[in-house]
């Protein structure tokens, strides 16, 4: 059983907290970091980044993101888990080496088509702008912010892809960012291992006739299909 798994959301929302997280205590588990995918040579970070109309690099845009390479890294963990989980140092617990599962992180993780319809569960992490524009100012990135770039780039780009996401009818589980790191890796643990328990049974042979169906909704989690629906959740501007 293979179950990839997106944590995805604003910047600065606990995506990469959240995931290290789970990393650590789910078995067979592998990672891909969207950012590790951004077109910027270490040495010379900026030079492929284009400067956009609002006067900025655009750090916040897909295109800045080799998105058909994270793609191509995923399509490798589908082809051998196991193989992909030796080659990143994973070791494969023998008495759970049916499960498998690839957390996907990043802030751009729902709005790349051929990636869209390969989760299993998207997790979508959300702050309050307020709360954002904080805890952005408190990081240190590898190309420091210049002034105004919060909000001349950064919340305007995640508010539209957002709202592209959302109008698109792509369905994710929101998350509320301003629970306590605690809080949110429980929520989630507990929801994956959910459906990691219903892609089990629903791998049983199918149950007599005599048994009540099974209620639908709950068939998520495996086979890659579509995460249940969720109630969106208003964005405080
Ligand atoms: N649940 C939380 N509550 C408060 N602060 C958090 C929480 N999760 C993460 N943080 C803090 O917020 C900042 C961004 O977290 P990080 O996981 O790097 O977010 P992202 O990967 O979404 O940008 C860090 O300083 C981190 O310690
Ligand atoms: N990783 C990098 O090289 C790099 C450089 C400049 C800005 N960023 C910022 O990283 C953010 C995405 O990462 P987080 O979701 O972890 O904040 C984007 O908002 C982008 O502006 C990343
Ligand atoms: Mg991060």
């Amino acid at each position: 059983m293979k179950l990839i798994v997106g944590i995805g959301g604003v910047t600065n929302g606990g995506k990469t907290t959240l995931t290290d997280s789970l990393l650590r205590a789910l078995a067979n588990c592998c990672v891909i970091h969207q950012d590790d995918f951004y077109k910027a040579p270490l040495f010379q970070p900026q030079d492929q980044i284009a400067v956009g109309e609002d006067g900025f690099k655009q750090w916040d845009v897909l295109e800045s993101l080799d998105m058909a390479a994270m793609l191509d890294t995923v399509q490798a963990w589908l082809s051998s888990p196991q193989k992909f989980a030796r080659a990143h140092g994973v070791g494969v617990q023998p008495e759970a080496s049916d499960t498998h599962i690839l957390l996907l992180e990043g802030f751009l993780l729902y709005s790349y088509k051929p990636l869209v319809d390969l989760y299993s569960r998207r997790y979508f992490l959300t702050i309050p702008y307020e709360e954002c524009k904080w805890r952005r100012s408190t990081r240190n990135y590898t190309v420091p912010d210049p002034p105004g770039l919060f909000d001349g780039h950064v919340w305007p780009m995640y508010r539209k892809y957002r709202q592209e996401m959302e109008a698109n009818g792509v369905e994710v589980v929101y998350l509320d960012g301003m629970k306590s790191r605690e809080e949110l890796f429980r929520e989630v643990l507990e929801d994956i291992q959910n459906s990691l328990l219903n892609c089990s049974q629903e791998e049983l042979p199918a149950p007599a006739p005599a048994c009540p169906a099974r209620p639908q909704g709950r068939g998520h989690g495996c086979g890659h299909r579509t995460a249940r629906p969720a109630a969106s959740q208003p964005d405080t501007v």
